[in-house]
């Protein structure tokens, strides 16, 4: 993609919400799932490339909103750091179940032995399903069939199983070619929510991006607080989100172009 490409937004909704960065950076608090949104889907889930420059430019876009931005995701928190490090973000990881705040002070759900037995019996149940990928996050565990989507039935039945064996603290959660088991109080809604309480969030409204069925509660809560709600990529899922944003790429120009936009103005005011 050619930089005059980089610096222009695809879609409607990654237009308005370049305009309303730039515009209102002291109104907004941005929150951004990663896997789907700005992150192209692969394979499987360390096939994942991190463009070099979307580090930068999130670093950038959230100096922009006075430290407003966090990213909302399935991911582990310490594997989402790895990918944007050096810099280390607000970040609500295992679909919430754990959080760092903008402070750095960081609460997680705590691992059991019970469901780390439950995990080591998973992988020995599933053995048999080859380009079945047991994904081991901690107090989180993914199931992914991209790989293998003749077992989707299958692997949907078994994980439902595990869940429920493991208890009312967990629950099945569904995505993008994967099923995964994650602690039931773990909410992408409630992170947001939580993270709009204190600050440099409190008194912003909220905008939501996401790509995936984990991300309609944040959705919800931005809606709610008369914010914004993005969902990206194409649909086969019913959304409560506002605007549709085309791809991961639409999305990472709209921050590029954020991110360019507050260095002319830095330049200008210098
Ligand atoms: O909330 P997110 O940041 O979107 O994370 C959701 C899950 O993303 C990852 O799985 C998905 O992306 C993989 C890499 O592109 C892909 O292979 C897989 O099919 C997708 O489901 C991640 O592996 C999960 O742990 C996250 O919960």
């Amino acid at each position: 993609m050619s930089e005059q490409e980089k610096l222009q937004p695809t879609d409607a909704a990654t237009r308005h919400l370049v305009r309303r960065l730039i515009d209102e950076p002291d109104r907004w608090a941005l929150f951004l799932d990663i896997d789907g949104t700005l992150l192209d889907l692969a394979t499987t889930p360390d096939a994942i490339q991190v463009p070099l420059s979307l580090p930068v430019d999130l670093a950038a876009v959230s100096g922009r909103l006075g430290g407003a931005l966090a990213l909302v995701t399935g991911r582990s928190l310490s594997y989402a750091d790895g990918l944007f490090a050096p810099h280390r973000f607000p970040i609500a990881g295992l679909h919430g179940a754990e959080f760092r705040a903008a402070d750095g002070a960081t609460s997680a759900v705590e691992q059991t032995s019970g469901f780390d037995a439950l995990k080591r019996r998973l992988v020995e149940e599933t053995a048999w399903m080859e380009g079945v990928l047991i994904e081991d996050k901690g107090a989180a565990v993914a199931a992914h069939y991209r790989l293998a989507p003749a077992y989707d039935t299958a692997l949907e039945k078994i994980m439902r199983d595990f869940a429920e064996a493991a208890g009312p603290a967990w629950v099945l959660q569904p995505g993008k070619m994967v099923f995964e088991i994650r602690p039931s109080r773990a909410d992408k809604g409630e992170a947001v929510a939580s993270y709009l309480e204190q600050p440099p969030f409190l008194g912003r409204l909220p905008v939501a991006v996401g790509d995936d069925l984990t991300d309609e509660s944040m959705f919800a809560l931005a809606n709610a607080r008369g914010g914004q709600s993005i969902r990206v990529g194409s649909l086969s899922t019913a959304t409560c989100a506002l605007a549709k944003s085309s791809s991961p790429s639409a999305i990472r120009s709209a921050l590029a172009t954020i991110a360019a936009a507050g260095a002319r103005k830095e330049a200008a005011a210098s």
